[in-house]
């Protein structure tokens, strides 16, 4: 593959893609992690008609910004690319990508200059934040998977990981076969588990005075601390309605607060296993005014339910992949008027959106919560209004 010499990052894009430019004005699109104003050396990848795909190679001319990454698996395992540069700036950047990602996504279904300004949430921790996440195990020892190519590399340390899941990754893997497992640790009192061994673990909310009984094989908010303010910008977008359907539910890490703080609450997921974690947690804390369903979205009979529940606002946090489909039964809901959309994948979310907006929504607050920093993944809530 051949060598461009001397590129210049003009700007970062959506999944932390540097966008340079040949001198003929055709777009080159390098792999992360390059900073904007870096003088770059990139091998390319592959060569399409409107732009080439290239990886970097060497940093002739670093930013300012650029800093030493501090894990030593950085150049073979790719987990937490932007672990060179500070955290502030990192939101920022952040912040830049995601406002000219919603510009060139929603340019189409309204007036882009009228979204109101980004918020953005920081996170109380920039390393060990992580209370679950995944591991390769090969002869019972942890590993992670190399950046270009399928091989496994004997993992000692990640720094993402909370103190005790570091502490205790070794001996939780030593029970594993080989394979791709998720691990979990309590934040309370730093109990550890596995997908695989049927212990429960403590969540606390601090903010509401409970803890969400959970076992190791449910998904929960990998970083737990940074969670706390996630379910109150939610519930504060919801705040003053009495119906509210919480769908992609999961265990009820919305639902439950929600309940709590007086509202009437159906909770929808697909995941039978999170609904039973949901049901027990609120039967345990004396919460009746909720209902967990077991549905899938993607089918109508789901909706059924919903309709005849009549919510007057929505928390809807959607997997990656976004919520394809629902848009057009969204619009069925005539007694509608708030929604708290928490986006994993902005540029998925925004197609889903444009269903929304062409139907007379309007977003009114946007917030960039800063979920895994030292990786470009962003996590966004999205507060949106139907005029009556
Ligand atoms: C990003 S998680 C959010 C969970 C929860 N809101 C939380 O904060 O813990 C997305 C959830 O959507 C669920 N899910 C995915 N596809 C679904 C579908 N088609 N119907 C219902 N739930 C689905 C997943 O099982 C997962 O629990």
């Amino acid at each position: 593959m051949s060598i461009i010499q001397n590129l210049t990052i003009e700007k970062i894009l959506w999944r932390g893609r540097g966008l340079a430019r040949l001198k003929s004005g055709k777009a080159v699109i390098v792999e992360p992690a390059v900073l904007p104003g870096e003088i770059v050396n990139v091998e390319v990848c592959r060569e399409k008609k409107d732009y080439v795909g290239a990886r970097p190679v060497e940093i002739v001319h670093p930013s300012a910004l650029r800093r030493p990454h501090p894990c030593p698996h950085a150049s073979l395992c790719g987990g937490c690319k932007m672990g060179i540069l500070p955290m502030s700036e990192a939101l920022e950047l952040k912040k830049n990508i995601l406002c000219d990602t919603l510009s060139r996504s929603l340019h189409r279904h309204m007036d882009t200059d009228q979204l109101p300004p980004i918020r953005t949430l920081a996170s109380p921790r920039g390393w060990r934040y992580r209370y679950r996440g995944q591991v390769h195990v090969r002869n019972h020892l942890p590993h992670f998977c190399q950046m270009q190519g399928q091989d496994l590399v004997r993992l000692d340390d990640c720094l993402l990981l909370a103190r005790p899941l570091a502490r205790f990754l070794d001996q939780l893997c030593a029970g594993l076969p080989d394979g791709r497992f998720t691990v979990a640790a309590s934040p309370k009192d730093h109990t550890v588990c596995t997908q695989k061994d049927g212990t429960t673990i403590n969540l606390p909310f601090p903010d509401h005075g409970f803890d969400l009984v959970l076992p190791g094989n449910n998904f929960f908010q990998a970083n737990w601390e940074l969670n706390q303010s996630l379910i109150h910008e939610v519930s504060q977008a919801v705040q003053g309605h009495e119906r509210v359907a919480d769908l992609f539910a999961g265990s009820g890490n919305f639902s439950l607060p929600l309940a709590q703080a007086g509202a009437r609450i159906l909770a929808v997921e697909s995941v039978a296993s999170a609904v039973r974690t949901g049901t027990r947690n609120a039967r345990r804390l004396g919460l009746d005014t909720i209902t967990f369903k077991t549905g899938n979205l993607a089918r109508e009979h789901t909706w059924k339910a919903i309709r005849t529940f009549g919510p007057t606002a929505l928390v809807i946090d959607p997997p990656r992949t976004g919520a394809k489909h629902i848009g057009t039964r969204l619009k069925t809901l005539s007694s509608l008027r708030t929604m708290a959309w928490v986006s994993c994948d902005v540029v998925n979310t925004c197609r889903d959106l444009a269903v929304m907006l062409e139907a007379g929504w309007t977003i009114t607050d946007i917030l960039l919560v800063d979920m895994f920093p030292q990786t470009w993944h962003m996590e966004t809530v999205f507060t949106l209004h139907r005029p009556s």
